[in-house]
């Protein structure tokens, strides 16, 4: 049996998490021909490469399916419910780092702060007979932070992507999203409420607490563990 190590295939995260193991010395490579997801590890025996999404990552953990993974801490917190009990966090990589936030119209002067936005929220309902609409693809950490902060009457509207575009769109009136340089916001005249981030995430390895793994792959997780400096 040999240890699975999941890593993002492609996307932001994929070349610096190979020259993050590759300054550990362990080489990670894509094989095969460009479109092809396969892999090989280079300084370490039996360790088997899995190329996924990054939003696949965690998935794959929580089942098992693979012993160790790469992927954001903001992806880990979202999808897995009580995410603690099913991975492990053994280094922050020190890249992929962005900040998930609530945004509002710029244009909004009122609105500075989780309160501000609940009053918008209810005089939105008064005036308009429907909630208040925030975009965003994080679901459960969004719900979680508005109930928290007291912010009640609004709807959750499913965004995968370009989700700064909603408010432009007439889809939404807010979002919910990452954001690292915070270029796409001030492109699209949206400003961050004051408050601290929903989360701070950046790349992270993790463990799987519940994968199984003969004698061999428990020893050879322990050296990748030791040759990886954790
Ligand atoms: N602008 C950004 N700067 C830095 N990190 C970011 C930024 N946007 C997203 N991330 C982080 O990158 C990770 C997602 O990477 P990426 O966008 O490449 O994958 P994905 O959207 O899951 O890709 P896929 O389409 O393969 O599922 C998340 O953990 C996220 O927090
Ligand atoms: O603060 P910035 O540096 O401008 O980065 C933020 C943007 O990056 C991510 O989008 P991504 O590029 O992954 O595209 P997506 O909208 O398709 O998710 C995120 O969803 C923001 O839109």
């Amino acid at each position: 049996m040999s240890v699975k190590l999941g890593v993002p295939s492609k996307g932001r995260l994929m070349q610096k998490t190979f020259d993050w193991f590759g300054a550990r010395g362990i080489t990670l490579a894509r094989t095969g021909s460009e479109r092809e997801y396969a892999g090989r590890v280079d300084g370490i025996d039996n360790v088997q490469l899995v190329l996924l999404s990054a939003s696949e990552v965690p998935r794959e953990l929580a089942a098992g399916r693979i012993h160790l993974g790469v992927t954001g801490t903001d992806l880990v917190r979202e999808k897995l419910v009580q995410w603690d009990q099913k991975v492990e966090p053994l280094a922050e990589l020190g890249f992929g780092e962005a900040n998930l936030i609530v945004a509002v119209p710029q244009a909004w002067v009122d609105v500075d702060t989780l309160d501000d936005l609940d009053a918008a929220a209810a005089a939105f309902r008064a005036r308009h007979g429907f909630r208040l609409r925030i975009a965003t693809k994080y679901h459960r950490l969004v719900r979680e932070y508005l109930r928290e902060g007291g912010v009640a009457d609004y709807a959750l509207v499913d965004s995968q992507g370009a989700t700064e575009g909603t408010v432009k769109n007439l889809t939404a009136e807010a979002i919910a999203d990452i954001t690292s340089s915070g270029d796409t916001l001030r492109a699209n005249h949206l400003k961050v409420l004051r408050e601290a981030p929903i989360l701070e995430s950046q790349a992270t390895l993790f463990r799987a607490r519940r994968a199984e793994l003969s004698d061999d792959a428990r020893a050879t997780l322990a050296e990748l563990i030791q040759k990886l400096g954790l």
